[in-house]
């Protein structure tokens, strides 16, 4: 049975990156994915748009949905504080194996958990099955249908709290619309929009912040 690109992607990362050294699993994909095989990992570029907005939150508990191989997973876990964690959904069942190893390669699995399934039914669960309080930041990067019902969710499931921040990968390619326009005339969202680019392309993207105000 030959192997899945998401297969192909994590053995180039077990054979040249370092175990227990996330920054050079971040580095091995990139390299991987530039060179050899596209992939929709949110790439370097924004990554560092990414890594300056986790920075900025300085997350205690952080939440991803849209796990993929788990790169932008090892990148935001990479910079929590001693005791932050990062709470990651994924939908299909052979990226989240392959995720889990990655994480586990990275030596970031004591701060990572990934949950594997459907955003809409694992958002509701978070308070009392995985002892969420309130999310300080959340990464949007799952189906881009699913930003907008999933941030109503958010908000219906009181997940959010005034300063959450939330940011949102591809609102340009492939777009997100409907979110952009929701948050944008939503009262309880202060937005800031970051011009960048496609991963591993030259096609425009950008990244959406959206603040929540409560
Ligand atoms: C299958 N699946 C599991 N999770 C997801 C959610 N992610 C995306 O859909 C996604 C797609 C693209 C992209 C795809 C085709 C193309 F030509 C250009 C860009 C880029 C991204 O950064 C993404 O996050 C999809
Ligand atoms: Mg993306």
């Amino acid at each position: 049975m030959n192997q899945s690109k998401e297969q192909r992607i994590l053995n180039f990362v077990l054979q040249n990156a370092v175990r227990g050294d996330p920054c050079s699993v971040v580095d091995a994909i990139d390299k991987y994915c530039s060179q050899k095989e596209w992939a929709m990992n949110v790439g370097d570029e924004k990554g560092k748009i990414l890594d300056k907005t986790v920075e900025e939150a300085n997350p205690s508990v952080a939440l991803e949905l849209g796990t993929y191989c788990g790169y932008s997973a090892v990148r935001i876990s990479r910079l929590l504080k001693a005791g932050a964690r990062l709470l990651t959904v994924e939908f299909n069942p052979e990226f989240a194996a392959v995720a889990k190893q990655m994480i586990e390669f990275a030596g970031v699995q004591d701060k990572v958990k990934l949950l594997q399934g459907p955003s809409e039914e694992i958002i509701p669960q978070l308070k009392k099955k995985y002892e969420v309080d309130t999310l300080d930041f959340v990464f949007l990067d799952h189906w881009k249908d699913r930003y907008t019902p999933d941030t109503k969710l958010l908000q219906e499931c009181n997940l959010l709290r005034k300063g959450s921040i939330l940011l949102a990968d591809n609102v340009i390619f492939p777009g997100a619309p409907d979110f952009l326009n929701y948050v944008r005339k939503s009262p309880h969202f202060q937005c800031t929009n970051y011009p960048s680019h496609l991963e591993y392309m030259q096609v425009e993207d950008a990244m959406e912040k959206a603040v929540f105000l409560g």
